[in-house]
């Protein structure tokens, strides 16, 4: 009889003072010198559990919140598997199988695996494959065959149907299967692949499965492709809701009407008050646009991405961006198509067909929120909130990643409360507890909103919907130019990143002079104070350079931040009575308070 799955978390997490190293959990002395090359000293709590079980052979569901490095979680004890898997010569297939539901997932995961086995000297091919990619570029990828398939799921049954994979091969060679972040799998319309595939997993495979949220479809896909798993649920203390959202990662939250947003986003970016590098989210591609119109005008320079640009082009915003070419990303995230599939009440399966064929235009395979590694973000900007909680997670999640600190600001429309009461409720905020996650952002004054609302309102009325209509179908253009450039360039130069710049001002018109530059006297003395208070940290983050000059990988430490006690607020409104508080370090660092600003 099959004994139960195992709930280890608690158990885990309560040794978490542990604090095992790579060696005391078994790991190869090859795959720790490849850690250490990245600058990476010690397992997190997820990998600290989950690496052991992996190396003994167990099937494993973890899950871990965001940014808690869940990917070497499963590449590391993966590799090290195949790097002692002595029958690969004869083998017709893969013995490793990635599953991810997006292309960029495919990319990140893909380029993370190849540098480790370079950096390992090992020989060991990994390919990637997407269900775009014609017949005979599958056939070239899996000839060989290669000891490691990334792929998004709709690309094995095409492989199966035109007899590049065979069931027997996949039956004598498949060893591990990893479906990453399984709680988006089925709802991108894999489900029906993903059937398809488990007919032919063998039985001895050993399947792992990850995600940072729990969901339905995650037990669907644990009954699906799981034998008798060691479940992993690991927040790191505490309740498992307030822990969902890194503790490293502050949140807060703006009231203010749908027509107001450009006004404060202006505000928060052109007075300085938020830390660079900032990734910002829309809802939809046409917001995008309008946004980055619209800052433009004031000479604040950013780069959209959305499922509309080509793929090289994507992969490419994503590389310059996290390499710090630029500081300022508007993100469509899928919302947009997401909410087109509720509000159509399709299938899942149907919706991915009628969206391949039908709306050709956007990528059903694209993600930029789920599981994207963004480097050195330190402010994330729900420009508008996101439907659902879940995407408030994942979204929230592209900071505060691994060990580093970052803050999120929403921008809350009356409209859009409920989804954000939902949010709040659903992360354990409590109306009657002195603790709110989510609180005012209080370095933004009113009156430094109100002082910009007159340039603002007038250069918003020219950015009007046949504005934002040109200038999206101009930067569709130009990037479909990017892309053949880009291919071609990059099949030569795989790492050079400056060909080609994303963030080109889309307007005909350079930026008015007197919009350039916000005079002094347009600011009041709290916002001149809240600017030099950010100016502070960043320094104290060594961040006052580009990211490109370097990225400030220093951990930053709270117990060093000026902005810690800073508040906006006039001081008889502080909850703690007034006067700034004082860094006393010792407890303050285990839990800070949320009225601090970092
Ligand atoms: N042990 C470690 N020490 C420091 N940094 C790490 C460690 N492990 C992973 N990282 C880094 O942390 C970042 C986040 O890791 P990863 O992308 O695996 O997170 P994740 O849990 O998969 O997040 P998500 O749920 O958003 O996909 C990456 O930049 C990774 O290189």
């Amino acid at each position: 009889m099959e004994k139960p799955p195992k709930d280890i978390a608690r158990e885990e997490a309560e040794d978490e003072e542990e604090d095992l190293s790579f060696e005391e959990l078994g790991l190869d002395p090859r795959l720790i010198r490849a850690l250490i090359k990245k600058g990476i000293e010690k397992p997190t709590p997820i990998q600290r559990v989950a690496v052991p079980l992996i190396l003994e052979g167990k099937d494993v569901v973890a899950r871990a919140k965001t940014g808690s490095g869940k990917t070497f979680a499963y590449l590391l004890p993966l590799l090290q598997k195949l790097f002692t898997d002595n029958g690969s010569k004869n083998k017709l297939a893969p013995s490793a199988f990635i599953l991810v539901p997006t292309r960029e997932l495919c990319q990140q995961v893909f380029t993370e695996v190849s540098s480790l086995i370079e950096l390992c000297r090992v020989q060991l091919k990994v390919v990637q494959l997407t269900s775009s990619m014609p017949v005979s570029d599958l056939r070239a990828a899996l000839a060989g065959p290669p000891d490691i398939l990334v792929s998004t799921p709709a690309c094995i049954p095409k492989c199966l149907s035109a007899g590049l994979l065979l069931s027997a091969s996949i039956d004598a060679s498949l060893e591990i299967l990893v479906l990453d972040e399984a709680d988006l799998l089925l709802s991108y319309g894999y489900e029906d692949d993903i059937k398809t595939f488990t007919a032919h997993i063998p039985r001895r495979c050993q399947c792992l499965l990850m995600s940072a949220t729990s969901s339905g479809d995650v037990e669907k896909l644990k009954k699906l492709v799981l034998h008798n798993p060691f479940i992993l649920t690991l927040p790191e203390v505490g309740n498992i809701k307030d822990e969902i959202i890194p503790k490293n990662v502050q949140q807060f939250w703006i009231s203010c009407g749908s027509r107001d947003k450009l006004l404060h986003i202006l505000a928060l970016l052109k007075l300085e008050l938020v830390q660079k590098k900032v990734l910002i989210f829309t809802n939809t591609i046409d917001m995008g646009y309008r946004s980055k119109l619209f800052l433009e005008k004031f000479g604040v320079k950013s780069a959209v991405l959305n499922s509309e640009l080509p793929q090289n082009s994507r992969l490419h915003i994503l590389e310059e961006f996290n390499a710090g070419l630029f500081d300022y990303l508007i993100a469509t995230d899928d919302s947009e198509t997401k909410q087109k599939e509720e509000v159509n009440g399709e299938s899942n399966a149907e919706t991915r067909k009628s969206r391949k064929h039908a709306k050709q235009k956007l990528d059903s395979e694209f993600g930029v929120v789920r599981g994207i590694d963004f480097k050195n973000v330190h402010t994330v900007i729900n420009f508008e909130m996101p439907p659902s909680v879940a995407g408030y997670v994942h979204r929230i999640g592209r900071t505060g990643r691994a060990y580093s600190t970052g803050a999120s600001i929403s921008l809350v429309s009356p409209d859009e409360m409920e989804i954000f009461e939902e949010i709040k409720a659903f992360l354990g905020d409590d109306e009657n507890k002195d603790s709110d996650l989510i609180t005012p952002f209080s370095l933004l004054s009113k009156n430094a909103v109100e002082s910009l609302r007159y340039r603002a309102e007038d250069v918003a009325k020219s950015v009007t919907k046949v504005a934002v209509r040109e200038s999206r179908a101009q930067d569709l253009r130009n990037e479909i130019l990017n892309s053949e450039k880009l291919k071609a360039h990059f099949e030569v130069n795989p790492r050079d990143l400056d060909l080609l710049k994303h963030d080109k001002v889309l307007s005909k018109k350079p930026p008015a002079p007197h919009l350039r530059d916000v005079p002094d006297y347009l600011l009041d003395p709290k916002t001149q104070e809240a600017r030099k208070f950010v100016k502070l940290a960043r320094a104290a983050m060594g961040n006052t350079k580009s990211a490109r000059h370097g990225g400030s990988k220093k951990k930053f430490k709270r117990s060093g931040d000026p902005l810690k006690t800073f508040s906006a607020e006039a001081p008889e409104r502080s909850r703690n009575g007034g006067a700034k508080r004082e860094d006393k370090g010792g407890d303050d660092r285990q839990k800070p308070k949320k009225k601090k600003y970092v």
